[in-house]
């Protein structure tokens, strides 16, 4: 038996209007259950009184949708229940669901499995729906509507069809191979799977560009004790995030801020100052996951004290490079002291207490963000999991081309086209569905 599904789809908590949505054969009954009265037209949103079929006890007076399959969301029958957004309207509405016959909670991203289940969404576009509810920023936002209206999944699907017709040339070649067929139908294949690696290793070739936008561009604040880097992750993230004292090695844990940097999505961390002489063994294991943090971002703001030169700190210095942005702070405090080149690079000039320089550090950041996520048109992969299936699809595709018989080039492509597919979920992807959906939020 198919269950029908409940759960509250909007956000938990005090609000204007809460959504809870139901999907399943049961969920005109579960309606009608709640009103006592004959179901709504479909899609026609109708103001009714929802009761507990019990009791008889008013719960609401809400706005329904009743979707009749297929034609729903998930293709399946689906209530849509708008109610008052108090927590005892929707605690009183859930409770009633959840004692009607044959409905139960929803699990994290079914309804959209079930979408994906009814053919509604490839699997591309089911995970494009969970990045649409997480996006922070516009160019996630931008990334995960084209993946939802079917950008990846097009790309995806189009490379499996040429795969498949060159699968029949080949498959010509083995089983007629004495017939009229012009010599080596399968030497005309060859040039087709080569094209198509190619394509594969240039859309591969792409710095993660799609993955880290999903992600947010990782970006490291690193210097010597006291040189204002918690005071500078603040002014960047205009909130006190990190605590900010005159005593040297204040920072020991790694702080992370979220950053809407130009509409591209940023992950700044604050590190402990980096010295030789730690105070303790905590001071010691910031300064290990500050280095640690250093090795894995994107990009790194090496931050030096105007107060401190002509003297740079050397463990600073020593992590410049071609990644990095350098800043000199505190230059409130150093008078007209000039600027310095660090790495053949010059700093910025910056005060993080009076702000000064920040509108310029906050550009070139939004530049190395841009450089790193921005799109070129083309849609980009946006999971591992992407990445891995297309590796896999290349790999066969060389085998196949260096392959001497027929017989097993066939068999390579019928391996890359079988990846191909189950990026898409157009093949045997039930030992995917749990780990993909499992990651969505409940209700959606
Ligand atoms: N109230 C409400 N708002 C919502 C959703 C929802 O489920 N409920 N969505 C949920 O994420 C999004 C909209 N997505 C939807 C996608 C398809 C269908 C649907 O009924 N599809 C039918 C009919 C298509 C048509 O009329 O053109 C179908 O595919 O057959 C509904 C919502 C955002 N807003
Ligand atoms: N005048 C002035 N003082 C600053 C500036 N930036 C930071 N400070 C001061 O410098 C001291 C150290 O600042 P923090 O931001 O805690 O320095 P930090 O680099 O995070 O230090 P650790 O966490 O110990 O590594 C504090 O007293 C700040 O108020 C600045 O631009 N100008
Ligand atoms: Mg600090």
């Amino acid at each position: 038996m198919i269950h029908t599904i409940f759960a509250l789809a909007t956000a938990p908590g005090r609000a204007g209007v809460a959504v809870v949505r139901v999907s399943g054969p049961a969920s005109g009954d579960a309606l009608a259950a709640l009103t006592a009265k004959a179901l709504p037209r479909p899609r026609e949103a109708t103001l009714v009184k929802l009761r507990d079929p019990t009791s008889g006890e008013v719960l609401d007076d809400a706005l329904v949708l009743y979707f009749i399959a297929p034609r729903s969301f998930t293709g399946e029958d689906v209530v849509e229940l708008h109610l008052h957004g108090g927590r005892a309207v929707v605690a009183g509405v859930v409770e009633a669901l959840g004692a009607l016959p044959g409905l139960r909670v929803a699990e994290p991203g079914e309804f959209t499995r079930r979408a994906f289940e009814n053919g509604k969404l490839d699997l591309t576009e089911a995970e494009a729906v969970a990045d649409l509810v997480d996006a922070e920023t516009s160019a996630q936002r931008r990334q995960a509507l084209r993946q939802m209206e079917g950008a990846l999944g097009t790309l995806y699907d189009g490379w499996r069809d040429r795969l498949t017709r060159s699968l029949a040339h080949i498959e010509a070649d083995i089983d007629f191979p004495d017939e009229d067929l012009p010599s080596g139908v399968s030497d005309a294949a060859r040039p087709v799977l080569a094209t198509l690696a190619a394509e594969i290793d240039a859309h591969l070739d792409d710095n993660g560009r799609g993955e880290r936008l999903r992600e947010g561009l990782h970006i490291a604040i690193v210097g010597a004790p006291n040189a204002g880097k918690s005071s500078l992750l603040n002014a960047l993230a205009r909130r006190e995030a990190a605590i900010v004292s005159a005593r040297a090695g204040t920072t020991r844990d790694v702080i992370e801020v979220h950053l809407d940097l130009g509409g591209y999505p940023v992950v700044l961390a604050d590190t402990a100052g980096l010295r030789e002489a730690a105070a303790d063994e905590v001071e010691e294991e910031g300064i290990r996951r500050a280095r640690d943090r250093a090795a894995r971002a994107d990009v790194k703001v090496a931050v030096f004290d105007a107060t401190a030169l002509p003297a740079l700190d050397p463990a600073t210095v020593a992590l410049v490079d071609g990644d990095t942005v350098v800043v000199l702070n505190k230059t409130d405090l150093s008078g007209d002291s000039g600027g310095i080149v660090v790495g053949g690079q010059s700093g910025l000039t910056v005060s993080a207490r009076t702000g000064d320089g920040l509108a310029a550090l906050e550009q070139r950041l939004t530049a190395f963000a841009a450089d790193r996520l921005a799109g070129s048109g083309v849609p980009a992969l946006t999971r591992a999991r992407h990445r891995s299936a297309l590796e896999e699809c290349r790999d066969a595709l060389r085998r196949a081309l260096g392959a001497p018989l027929p017989e097993l080039m066939a068999e390579d492509v019928r391996l890359a086209s079988r990846a191909l597919g189950r990026i898409t979920g157009r093949v045997d992807v039930e030992d995917l569905l749990d780990v993909i959906f499992r990651d969505f939020c409940i209700g959606k």
